[in-house]
């Protein structure tokens, strides 16, 4: 098996040791390993159009930003791989994706492949989710460096950084075409969310449909209340909570100069187009992974 692994040394902080454990596995089950260390946003896309040929598989060693670059850089029909090294890790949650480099190369190499369809915000790929209104302004406002240091707390800092902004804004959204009104929206391929939280239990990341999560109530009591029901995976059940599957989403808002956030990372901003992508991608996954 020929494997490209792409490594973000950025990603969780780096995680130079766990890479090496990682390809000395892969090259102990017989695996050809090429691998290369992005350099800045956007380097892995860059240099995987570069390759002419990018082996069976391509791996993505880090969070689910690094993911959604290589996601949008891979050529047709070859494998992706997930080695999860990132902060939140998304859809290795999804996947259920071991985190000990060892048995993350066994399942590259001798688990299975699931095809999974991904979407398309604005013509770029993403694999787990994109959000607009509250969720993109707590990846906007991220502090970096504490991100760096800490990890997830500085999500949660920036969360309640922009609690009192919420219903500020209204956003128009179409769902296939149906017209409908919101104060935030996450529309998602799975059912994870900011790493083990269930968001969604209608999405099916095997299936080319996306559902979305409108929050249609404004003020910041709703939304603390919908967070709350996040943590026991009850938001979707919430009054002023609307979840539709589709396969085309647009969004937009009259005024302000909004920002999207997919696959945890900025997005550029609105208006959004969001349809499923027709080409699904074979995924690696353990051989017991229930699809
Ligand atoms: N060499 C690099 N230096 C700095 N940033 C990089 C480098 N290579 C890639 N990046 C950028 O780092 C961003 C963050 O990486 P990624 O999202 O994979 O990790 P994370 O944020 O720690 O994890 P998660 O998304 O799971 O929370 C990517 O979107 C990518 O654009």
């Amino acid at each position: 098996m020929n494997i490209t692994v792409i490594y973000n040394p950025a990603a969780g902080g780096g995680r130079e040791a766990l890479l090496c454990r990682f390809v000395a596995e892969l090259e102990r089950l017989n695996a050809r390993v090429t691998l290369y260390h992005t350099t800045g946003p956007n380097d892995a896309t860059r240099y995987l159009q570069s390759r002419e040929d990018q082996g069976d598989c391509v791996v993505a060693v880090g969070g689910d930003g690094t993911t959604n670059e290589v996601l949008n850089g891979i050529a047709p029909g070859v494998a992706l791989g997930v080695f999860a090294t990132g902060t939140a890790n998304v859809l290795a949650k999804e996947l259920a994706l071991p985190k000990k480099p060892e048995a993350a190369a066994r399942v590259v190499v001798q688990g299975k492949s699931v095809m999974i369809t991904p979407a398309r915000l604005n013509g770029r790929r993403f694999i787990m989710m994109c959000g607009i209104g509250y969720d993109a302004w707590v990846v906007d406002a991220v502090d970096l460096g504490i991100k760096e240091r800490f990890g997830k707390l500085a999500y949660a800092l920036s969360m309640l950084s922009q609690i009192r902004r919420y219903g500020e804004q209204r956003y128009r959204v179409a769902v296939d075409g149906r017209p409908l009104d919101c104060f935030s929206a996450i529309v998602t391929n799975g059912k994870h969310y900011g790493g083990s939280f269930v968001l969604s239990r209608e999405a099916n990341i095997l299936r080319p449909q996306v559902q979305v999560l409108l929050f249609q109530k404004p003020g910041v009591r709703f939304l603390l209340r919908c967070l709350t029901a996040l943590l026991f995976g009850r938001m979707e059940q919430m009054d002023g909570v609307a979840s539709l599957r589709a396969e085309q989403v647009t969004i937009s808002c009259e005024t302000g100069d909004e920002p999207i956030q997919a696959d945890g990372d900025p997005a550029g901003r609105l208006p959004a187009d969001i349809v499923v992508d027709p080409e699904p991608v074979p995924v690696r996954v353990a051989d017991t992974f229930n699809s």
